[in-house]
């Protein structure tokens, strides 16, 4: 049993479908709860006043930011100062920053002096080489920070950090795939980030539930210029009406189509596992080779009809398969404990 008084760490990870919590005794980081709710209807707010209104003894509160920009490389304490330059990076993440930001004002509300740290999805993909983290546009737009950032770094720490549990080959040429709502794939040498599918925002590179990732963006002139389509409903087709939801028109969520007799949720699914395929074939390109592919996220983990196609389709690069569960909410806690200390 864990001990009554010691004080415990909430972790809060708003992702774009779910909010998934958890609390940790703050010394020894042992998990108390874990848990992972749907917000189907948005309602983020409702759900961290439930949660907070269970916690008590928090040391303190840590947090999923998805954007950290230039400047956040490490997991911050944070202040007003620091709220709002992350709320600066709301329009690089308009999916995630304002559910994320939320939960740290819910918190203030709720406890005033209670620590809280910005754990950032970015993070990880900081060491990547400059060529992997540029757009081909002209560099004073690049100077701006209009570069690839990378997403999900919470989740690629983890399985980094867990890998060589799983593989003798950890440390040699890996793909991990992350397919949950949001999805992205990230090269690795060294169990350190070198590439990967996101850029400036969640929106590049596979496609996703509800994100159509790489287009060209000849499309989106042609929407603007040519269909007149306001900018605020370019925003949502791309971030909430594209993917599995837009190319089925049946469902965002991979359970309702793997299996569906209708031909446009098989085209979802072939899609999805195209897309992710072209994805490894480009990534093995710059590892010049792979050792090692992982599975992990909601899909991931999960569905075994989409891992099967995507290994088959990539079954002559002969890389070792794992399917390994994310856990963001640990990493987290490690970093925020290490911050309190
Ligand atoms: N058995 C399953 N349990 C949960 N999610 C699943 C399962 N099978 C497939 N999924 C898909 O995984 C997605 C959620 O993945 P997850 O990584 O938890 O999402 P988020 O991006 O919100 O963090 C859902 O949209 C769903 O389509
Ligand atoms: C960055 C991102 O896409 O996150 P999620 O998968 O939680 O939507
Ligand atoms: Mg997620």
């Amino acid at each position: 049993m864990a001990d009554p008084v010691a004080k415990r760490l909430l972790v809060l990870n708003a992702g774009s479908s779910t909010l998934k919590y958890a609390f940790y005794v703050a010394d020894t980081l042992a998990c108390l709860k874990r848990e992972k709710l749907d917000i189907t209807d948005g309602d983020y707010l409702g759900a961290i006043e439930t949660i907070l209104g269970n916690a008590e003894n928090l040391a303190a509160v840590g947090h999923r930011v998805v954007h950290g920009g230039e400047e956040f490389h490490d997991p911050v304490l944070v202040t007003q100062d620091i709220y709002h330059k992350l709320e600066a990076l709301i329009p690089l993440a308009p999916l995630h920053q304002p559910h994320n930001l939320k939960a740290i004002d819910t918190v203030i509300q709720a406890y005033p002096d209670l620590p809280q740290i910005a754990c950032f999805d970015t993070a990880f993909h900081r060491s990547q080489p400059r060529v992997n983290q540029l757009y081909a546009l002209p560099s004073d737009l690049s100077e701006q920070g209009i570069i690839r950032y990378g997403f999900h770094g919470l989740s690629y720490e983890y399985i980094a950090s867990i890998l060589p549990e799983h593989s003798d080959k950890a440390d040699g040429k890996v793909i991990v795939l992350h397919l949950g709502s949001g999805a992205s794939a990230c090269a690795m040498l060294n169990r350190q980030s070198v590439s990967s599918t996101m850029g400036f925002t969640a929106l590049e590179g596979l496609m996703m539930s509800t994100r159509c990732g790489t287009i060209d963006p000849g499309v989106i002139l042609y929407l603007q210029q040519e269909k007149g389509m306001p900018l605020a409903d370019i925003e949502a087709l791309l971030y909430k009406q594209s993917g599995l939801l837009g190319v089925s028109g049946i469902s965002a969520d991979s359970r309702d189509l793997v299996g569906h007799a209708d031909p446009k949720a098989q085209m979802a699914i072939d899609l999805f596992c195209h897309y992710a395929v072209r994805a490894i074939g480009q990534l093995a390109a710059e590892l010049q080779g792979l050792d090692v592919l992982v599975f992990t996220a909601g899909i991931g983990e999960n569905q075994p009809e989409i891992r099967d196609r995507i290994t088959q389709a990539v079954s002559w690069l002969n890389p070792e398969i794992h399917v390994i569960p994310t856990n963001e909410e640990y990493i987290i806690a490690a970093h925020s404990k290490a911050v309190i200390e």
